[in-house]
C-alpha cells in the first residue's frame, strides 16, 4: 500500500452513518473514495456523498457511490481532499487540476474539511513549489493580468498539456498561473486575490481545513486545527 492510500484509508475511518460527504478531486482523493465505497459495500454504511468535479463524479459512480447534486445541498459533515501544498498554519494551495469552484465551495459549506497529503506537500509558504492557479472568465483573463502586473505579479495562460492551445476548466473558464515575487502571509494573499474582478476562484485555501493528514513512509500523522477535535 503507498501513501496516498494509506492516508485515505485513514480518513475514511472519519466518515460517520447517515453523514453527508464532499468527495475531492485528485489521485489521493481517489483513494478516499475507493475506499469510502467499499465501506459502503461491505460494512453497509449509510452515507450520501458530493462530487468536486466531474472526474471524482465519475470516480464515485463507477464505484457505487450514491450521489447528490450540489444544488440540493445546503452544508456537508465532511469533506475530504488532498492538497498541492500545506503550510504550518494548514492553509492550502489546490488547483493544478482544473476544479477550484466546486472545490472550494465544498470546503466552505463542509462541517469539518480534512485534507491528505504526503510529507513532499508541506511548505514554508504557498507558491514556493508550485504557481498559484486563479480560475478567470475568458474575455477578462488580460484584464486581470492588469491588475495583478499592478501589484508586481506576473501570470501567464495555463496550456492544455494534451495538445495545442490553453486549459479551460469544467466550467468554461480559463487558468491563470501566479509566479509570486515574495513571500505573503496566506490570509494576505487570499485578501488580496478576492478583490480582484474576474477571478472566478483561486487555489489558495486560507482558514478552510481542520486538519491535515500526513503520510510519511507508512507512518500517519493528523495535525488538527483545534487540538482535541478529532
Ligand atoms: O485540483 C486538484 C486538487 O487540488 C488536488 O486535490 C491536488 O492537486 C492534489 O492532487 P493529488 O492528490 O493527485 O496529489
Amino acid at each position: 500500500m503507498n501513501d496516498k492510500q494509506l492516508v485515505a484509508i485513514q480518513a475514511a475511518q472519519h466518515v460517520q452513518d447517515g453523514m453527508v460527504v464532499g468527495l475531492g478531486t485528485g489521485s489521493t482523493a481517489n483513494y478516499f473514495i475507493e475506499e469510502l465505497a467499499r465501506r459502503h459495500r461491505d460494512e453497509g454504511l449509510h452515507i450520501t456523498a458530493a462530487a468536486s468535479s466531474v472526474a471524482s463524479t465519475i470516480q464515485a459512480q463507477t464505484h457505487g457511490l450514491p450521489l447528490v447534486a450540489l444544488e440540493h445541498l445546503g452544508r456537508l459533515d465532511l469533506y475530504v481532499d488532498g492538497a498541492d501544498e500545506v503550510t504550518t498554519n494548514l492553509a492550502l494551495l489546490k488547483g493544478r487540476g482544473y476544479d477550484l469552484v466546486r472545490e472550494k465551495l465544498l470546503a466552505r459549506a463542509s462541517e469539518r474539511f480534512i485534507v491528505l497529503v504526503d510529507k513532499s506537500k508541506l511548505v514554508g509558504h504557498l507558491g514556493e513549489k508550485f504557481p498559484i492557479p486563479l480560475e478567470v472568465i475568458p474575455f477578462a483573463w488580460q484584464l486581470v493580468q492588469a491588475s495583478l502586473q499592478q501589484l508586481g505579479i506576473a501570470s501567464s495562460l495555463r496550456q492544455n498539456a494534451a495538445k495545442d492551445g490553453w486549459a479551460i476548466t469544467s466550467h468554461g473558464s480559463l487558468v491563470l498561473e501566479l509566479t509570486l515575487p515574495k513571500t505573503f502571509k496566506s490570509d494576505e494573499l487570499n485578501r488580496l486575490l478576492n478583490d480582484i474582478p474576474g477571478i472566478v476562484e483561486h487555489g489558495v485555501f486560507d482558514e478552510l481545513a481542520d486538519a491535515v493528514f500526513v503520510a510519511d513512509n507508512g507512518q500517519v500523522e493528523e495535525i488538527w486545527k483545534r487540538p482535541g477535535n478529532i
